[in-house]
């Protein structure tokens, strides 16, 4: 008999610890109930603070570290040989149909054993590399060699135990478990190879599931807030009843029989479990439901497909760890040789089932590497092909990660399993998870085509960033209403809910639906904050550029206000000046102004100068201080040039009035607002020189005229003085007093008054007096002679005085009409002429005076008199006449 020839499966091998199935009711699932997850808090913190906000630390999905290049991990684990089993014994005792002898049987088990026990043909070469060996058999007939088969990340030899298993596999995904991150791993071999011993294992020995609840609860006891984590546990198998079709059952006590849609299996119950060892009894009640039979190469073979989920429940309470990660194992049916295992019947077509859906599973993982070694080669769907796949086709699909346990046999006889198995494995650790994204995420990321747009869009420009989280956004509130709905639906009706599977399937979908978006929406509001923040940092520097801008208008705004101020002092101290300028002449009637004239010696020169200053309008600039002063005094001095032409040259009143006109303008200015009348230019004053040349041209034929008729009446002369009123208003200007103007034609006729020797004490005598002048020359007459102006009145008083006599002026069409012109301006100002008299009137001239009367030699002693001319010798006779006016 060949040893390596498999007995042929006993009819009465399977084992089925469950009852037969049958429909029934499907129970009552507790519908969990989870509610969104707190969407974390806008990062105010992080956006006033001054550095970019940076990923927040770990422990939360949404902070997993971005997945690196990682392979598919694929280890493999080397089951001792173990004795020949006693079930081997029968059958091939059942094989001979010759009565053995005894001894000779026992000989022969005895040298299989032994022969099975001594001759392997898989060695560990390292961690990571075995080397299989063909029997000594195969290498004459079949010409096979050995073969090394490396990459793995971790082989197991024979001789390891669960616990270092467990830490090199298990363990790490337990942890990124614990950390948020899903995770699967799959065991897979051929029969009898010790998948089910390596993840239930047994109660002296446990297998990976145990050892994993043990350090989830493990860990959630050490720390204190996970205290309040939980978790959920669920079973199931897809199995085939008698070969015809596939079908999934729960394996949790009361477990049922469940439906799949897509990749999503319908009324699946999940049980919270609260402890290690609650966990552990469920999941022994679950591997008794489970299908098992016997097999040749194996007394318990497992014939369906088992899957553990262990799942952490979102609580209510905000845990950022519970994210909804689910840790499936997967305790995969042993491939089958018909050879090895001698099934027969449905034992076959069971594992004709099984070998199909690993062949599928396989296929899938195939078309991933090809997909991802060559970009262009559509990923197939082979994961349609069976449930299995189909559940697991995110992880098939590369888009969760997994992780794989090679169980393989080393004896001789199972060369052929193994080495199929390693053929067929070892090329999926080429596969690469660089591409993964968060595993709950996935199931949403299929309705998208970019599988790394959340990588992508932290690393893109900002529009297209914006764009992908305004598409994102869209899918979210579009996930986020159909989550609500759903929660809203079974909210409503718990009942109708829990009638049928779909219900559950519905919850479950919920449940996902309502993780999904809450870790987008976590993603999308941290990208918000980058962008906003960048946004917050392009104003602030605009801001402070303003606020240079600022201080540098406002540094601008308060020169211009100095420079303001500068020019309100001086215009100010211009208004002050003008001010003091016509109180100056107010006061000079009496004191200040005739003092410091008087006071000083006069010089002609230096008066000269003042004069031809004062007529280019500059007395303006002087100081403050001898602003009444000069305004008077040039006034005064104008005067006093004039008398002094007068009396020297006798160049007629042309003259005299051109001199006056050249400085009276002056003073009218000075009296008037400085920023309302600028100076006059010098094509005024000659113009004004012009008008008033004419109006003394007039006053001459006037008063030629007069002198002629004879008529010596007071009101032609003040006609005349009218006259050049009349003239200086046409030009506008303030009206020149009469007195400016007969003053100084007083002073002329003075002199004549002085030659022969008549003195006028009072204004009646005026007639008299201009009947006397009559016989003087016209020349010296033409100025006119009116001695009223002479009387020291005020200037208001000699207003009326003159519009007393306007009225009662039978000729009123020469004189100034009041009734048609507008009443004129209260006169406010004085004229040069009658300051000057009035300033003169004030001085102390009475010694002189007295001399001056006393002594007929006064021109002798002006002579005499260095400091002293013709003309101001007889501006003090004029004075002193004045003041005898003043004393009657
Ligand atoms: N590492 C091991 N150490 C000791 N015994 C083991 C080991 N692996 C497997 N066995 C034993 O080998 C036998 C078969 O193992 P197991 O049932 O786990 O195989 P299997 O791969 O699950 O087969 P099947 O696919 O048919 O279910 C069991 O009796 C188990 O106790």
């Amino acid at each position: 008999m060949d040893p390596t020839t498999s007995p042929p499966c006993p009819t009465t091998a399977t084992v089925r610890r469950n009852p037969p199935r049958r429909a029934r009711a499907t129970p009552k699932t507790t519908i969990q109930s989870f509610d969104l997850r707190e969407i974390p808090p806008f990062p105010h913190d992080d956006m006033s603070s001054a550095q970019t906000p940076q990923p927040q630390p770990d422990n939360t999905s949404t902070s997993l570290p971005k997945s690196d290049n990682e392979n598919l991990k694929v280890f493999l684990r080397i089951r001792p040989l173990l004795p020949s089993s006693p079930i081997q014994a029968p059958r091939v005792r059942a094989k001979s149909a010759w009565p053995q002898n005894p001894t000779k049987k026992n000989t022969a088990v005895a040298k299989v054993s032994k022969k099975k026990s001594s001759t392997v043909c898989l060695s560990v070469n390292d961690s990571q590399s075995v080397t299989l060996s063909a029997p000594s058999g195969m290498h004459e007939s079949k010409r096979i060699k050995s073969e090394t088969y490396g990459g793995f990340t971790h082989v197991f030899s024979s001789d390891s135990s669960q616990i270092q298993v467990y830490e090199k596999m298990v363990k790490p995904m337990v942890e990124e478990f614990l950390r948020g991150r899903s995770g699967m791993f799959a065991a897979l071999g051929p029969s009898g190879s010790g998948k089910t011993h390596t993840v239930f294992g047994c109660p002296r020995d446990p297998g990976m599931v145990s050892l994993a609840l043990r350090h989830i609860f493990n860990e959630s006891e050490q720390h204190a807030n996970q205290a309040s984590r939980s978790f959920n546990i669920s079973i199931f198998e897809i199995y085939t009843e008698r070969g015809k079709a596939e079908k999934l059952f729960d394996l949790l006590p009361d477990g049922g029989e469940l439906s799949m849609q897509q990749s999503t299996v319908r009324g699946l119950k999940e049980v919270p479990i609260f402890n290690a060892e609650e966990a552990e009894s469920l999941i022994a009640q679950a591997v008794l439901k489970r299908a098992t039979a016997m097999t040749n190469a194996n007394s318990q073979s497992s014939r369906s497909q088992c899957i553990i989920n262990i799942r952490d429940a979102p609580q209510k309470t905000v845990n950022p760890k519970s994210n909804g990660a689910v840790l499936t194992i997967i305790d995969l049916a042993g491939a089958e040789r018909e050879k090895r295992t001698g099934n027969q019947g449905t034992r076959l077509l069971e594992s004709n089932f099984i070998n199909n859906t690993l062949m599928v599973f396989g296929l899938c993982l195939r078309s991933l590497l090809e997909h991802q070694k060559n970009p262009k080669k559509p990923l197939q769907k082979h994961f349609q092909s069976s449930m299995l796949t189909r559940y697991l086709r995110d992880y098939l699909e590369g888009k969760k990660r997994m992780a794989l346990i090679l169980t393989a046999k080393s004896g001789e006889e199972d060369y052929l399993d193994t080495s199929y198995l390693l053929r067929q494995a070892s090329p999926y650790m080429q596969i690469k998870y660089n591409e993964v994204e968060p595993s709950n995420m996935v199931s949403k990321k299929r309705q998208y085509q970019n599988s790394s747009i959340l990588d992508n869009a932290i690393l893109s420009p900002l529009s297209e960033h914006l764009k992908r989280l305004r598409v994102i956004s869209e899918h979210a509130e579009q996930n986020d209403e159909k989550s609500v709905e759903d929660r809203s639906t079974s909210k409503e009706d718990t009942s109708t809910v829990c009638r049928s599977d779909a219900s559950s399937s519905v919850s479950l979908k919920s449940e996902s639906d309502s993780r999904v978006p809450s870790e987008r929406s976590h993603i999308i509001m941290q990208n918000f904050a980058k962008v906003i923040w960048n946004l917050l940092k392009q104003y602030s520097s605009k801001l402070k550029v303003a606020e240079l801008e600022i201080e540098s208008l406002k540094g601008s705004a308060g020169c211009e206000k100095q420079k303001y101020l500068e020019l309100e002092t001086r215009l100010n101290e211009f208004k002050a000046c003008c001010i003091c300028s016509k109180g100056a002449k107010v006061k000079t009637d009496t004191e200040d102004c005739s003092s410091v004239c008087l006071g000083q010696p006069h010089n002609w020169e230096q008066e000269d100068a003042f004069h031809a200053q004062s007529s280019l309008g500059l007395v303006v600039d002087q100081p403050d201080e001898e602003e009444p002063l000069l305004g008077t005094t040039c006034t005064q001095l104008g005067s006093e040039n004039s008398v002094r032409e007068i009396l020297d040259v006798d160049a007629g009143n042309k003259e005299l009035f051109h001199a006056q006109s050249s400085s009276e303008p002056i003073c009218d200015w000075s009296a008037e607002d400085p920023t309302l009348s600028p100076p006059r230019s010098e094509l005024d004053y000659k113009n004004l020189d012009r008008e008033v040349s004419t109006s003394l041209s007039e006053l001459d034929d006037h008063n030629a005229l007069e002198v002629e008729s004879g008529s010596k009446t007071q009101s032609e002369t003040i006609h005349t003085q009218s006259s050049c009123e009349s003239k200086f208003d046409q030009l506008g200007e303030e009206p020149i007093p009469s007195t400016s103007c007969t003053q100084l034609d007083s002073e002329n006729s003075d002199r004549k008054v002085l030659m022969s020797s008549s003195r006028q004490r009072h204004c009646n005598s005026l007639e008299v007096e201009v009947e006397e002048e009559s016989k003087i020359p016209n020349e010296l007459l033409g100025s006119s002679t009116n001695y009223d102006s002479l009387d020291p009145l005020s200037p208001k008083d000699v207003s009326s005085t003159i519009t007393h006599n306007l009225v009662g002026d039978p000729r009123g069409e020469v004189g100034v009409n009041n009734s048609s012109k507008p009443p004129k301006p209260k006169r406010t100002l004085l004229p040069s002429s009658s300051m000057l008299s009035r300033d003169l009137s004030t001085f102390d001239l009475v010694d002189e005076s007295d001399k001056l009367k006393g002594n007929r030699s006064a021109r002798k002693l002006a002579t005499h008199d260095p400091k002293r001319s013709n003309g101001s010798m007889s501006l003090l006779h004029l004075l002193q006449s004045r003041r005898s006016n003043l004393r009657l």
